[in-house]
């Protein structure tokens, strides 16, 4: 049986420990600040349930599980699983950055890499996979250590404690002490995975752990930011908020258990590393999130387009060149995600994307989105400040009256201005917005980190070659300095 919303929704009333506004949450499909959120993730599953050919596959054991649970083996698999990945994407505008496809293909990639890993942690990474394949569990993850002093180790920060850490080990399995940021879609997901992805120095062992447990384990606590769904009026005045808010949490670790199936490293630096770059889980999780940033562009490009023409400014060379520029950019990354899947490398008979494109991709990402958000701001000018208060103000009387005499466009009516106006708002400007343009500067890295991969993974033995190739065809000429001398 195909997991659908209702197995999904399900599968969220359990103990999990969720604070947010200083109480803790006691159903997170019904809670005001994250129900929108969760009845979209539940949608997901439903659509998939609808669209079995388009969005599952069935295992080697007989489950029928999304797509992006499948290892592709040629280019043809690739682009089956990423059509899958982009209608997922296409369900929320690509507004769900952490959908339950991107740490499924964090999995995928570690099992690409199985031989990596020394034989027990293997044993049970692809057991847990197996399980949580099979279970189409959606994960979470947190690889990131909580800010605080920058300057110093994860194991010196002032007064100690602060990053989560293996503090004890016994012949069940080890336990998690400290905090990780940020799990985004943690209120809505079945397990969550910790591990880290910083470099580590000898001494920071017990940092280099990598493990899974349900969301609902004891000792394991989200802690929200706030909620933009909650502030959001109605669906009307925050399309997107309403929906779409997939949550960002702090997680700390009270002591919390996980069983040696569910630990993949161990203390063990070198593979703390070598998990993301040995395997190919780096890429083919970051290759969801361009595959969903994709989407995303082309939904803010038809956005553009559209607060163009309700403003009456779509016939001016100006803003033409703007959109045109908006489209390449657009385009440059449509061109990426085709490019990295023709260029695609043969990596222990599977098929993945090509890896220096993919980083370029990433860092290209970084700058292209805060460019196309500052592009539609510069387009709709105070267009999307000039709006009424809330869907209330649509009264039916005097305030209406106010509405439909100051609200005017040439291409719809006062609602429909006001109704587009409300979502370019909501994509570009509103917490939820903006929250956006941090997400997409920073999930993958601050520049500083996926500019270092984007050097680290590129051919420079082709290009430097090139230029000594192109050097060895002239020489110094000594005869002919002498003879100008002369
Ligand atoms: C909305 C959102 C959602 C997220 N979701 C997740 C998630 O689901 N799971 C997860 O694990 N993480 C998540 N993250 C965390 C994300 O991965 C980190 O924000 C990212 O890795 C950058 O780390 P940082 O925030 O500590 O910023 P920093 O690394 O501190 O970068 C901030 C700035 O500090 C400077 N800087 C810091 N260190 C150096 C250095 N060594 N050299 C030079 N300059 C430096 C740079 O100027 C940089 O631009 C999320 C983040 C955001 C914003």
């Amino acid at each position: 049986m195909i997991k659908d919303g209702a197995a999904h929704l399900r599968s969220l009333r359990d103990e999990r420990t969720i604070f947010i506004d200083g109480r803790r949450v006691q159903d997170v499909t019904i809670d005001p600040a994250f129900a929108g959120a969760v009845a979209s993730a539940a949608s997901l599953y439903d659509y998939q349930a609808q669209h079995p050919d388009e969005m599952t596959f069935v295992t080697e054991t007989g489950a029928r599980v999304n797509r992006a649970w499948s290892l592709p083996r040629n280019h043809t698999e690739l682009v089956i699983r990423r059509r899958a990945m982009e209608r997922w994407a296409k369900q929320s505008c690509g507004m769900i950055g952490r959908s339950p496809d991107h740490v499924a293909s964090t999995f995928v990639g570690f099992m690409m890499g199985l031989h990596a890993y020394e034989a027990p942690r293997a044993a049970a990474l692809a057991d847990y996979f197996r399980g949580a394949r099979d279970a189409d569990r959606f994960l979470s993850y947190v690889i990131v250590n909580p800010q605080a002093d920058k300057s110093r180790s994860a194991g010196n920060q002032p007064g100690g404690g602060l990053v989560a850490s293996v503090v004890d080990e016994d012949s069940h399995g080890i336990t998690i002490r400290g905090a990780k940021m940020l799990a985004t879609s943690g209120i809505m997901a079945n397990d969550l995975m910790v591990s880290g992805f910083a470099a580590l120095a000898p001494g920071d062992e017990a940092y280099a752990f990598t493990a899974v447990t349900p969301m609902a384990t004891r000792g394991l606590k989200l802690h929200s930011r706030r909620s933009y769904q909650a502030a959001a009026t109605s669906t009307f005045d925050y399309p997107l908020s309403s929906r779409f808010d997939e949550n960002d949490a702090v997680v700390v670790f009270e002591d919390v258990k996980i069983p040696w199936d569910c630990v993949f490293v161990h203390k063990d630096l070198r593979m703390a590393q070598a998990q993301w770059h040995e395997t190919r889980a780096h890429v083919m999780q970051n290759y969801q999130c361009i595959v969903r940033l994709m989407v995303k562009l082309r939904f803010l490009l038809g956005l553009a387009h559209k607060v163009a023409e309700v403003n009456g400014i779509l016939g001016f060379p100006q803003t033409r060149e703007t959109l045109g520029l908006l489209a390449a950019k657009s385009q440059n990354i449509e061109a990426l995600v085709v490019a990295m899947e023709a260029a695609g490398e043969s990596f222990h008979g599977y098929f993945v994307p090509n890896r220096p494109m993919l980083v370029t991709a990433q860092v290209i990402a970084q700058t292209t989105y805060p460019e196309f958000i500052e592009a539609i701001r510069g387009l709709a000018g105070g267009g999307v400040i000039m709006v009424p208060s809330s869907a209330a103000d649509f009264d039916g009387g005097e305030i209406e009256g106010l509405i439909r005499a100051a609200q005017r466009s040439p291409v719809t009516d006062s609602e429909g201005r006001v109704k587009l106006m409300k979502l370019a708002w909501d994509a570009i400007g509103s917490e939820f917005g903006s929250r956006h343009l941090q997400y997409e500067m920073f999930y993958s890295g601050a520049p500083f980190v996926t500019r270092g991969n984007s050097y680290r993974f590129h051919d420079w033995a082709r290009d430097t070659g090139f230029v000594d190739a192109f050097m060895t065809s002239y020489a110094l000429d000594r005869s002919n300095q002498k003879a100008a001398a002369e």
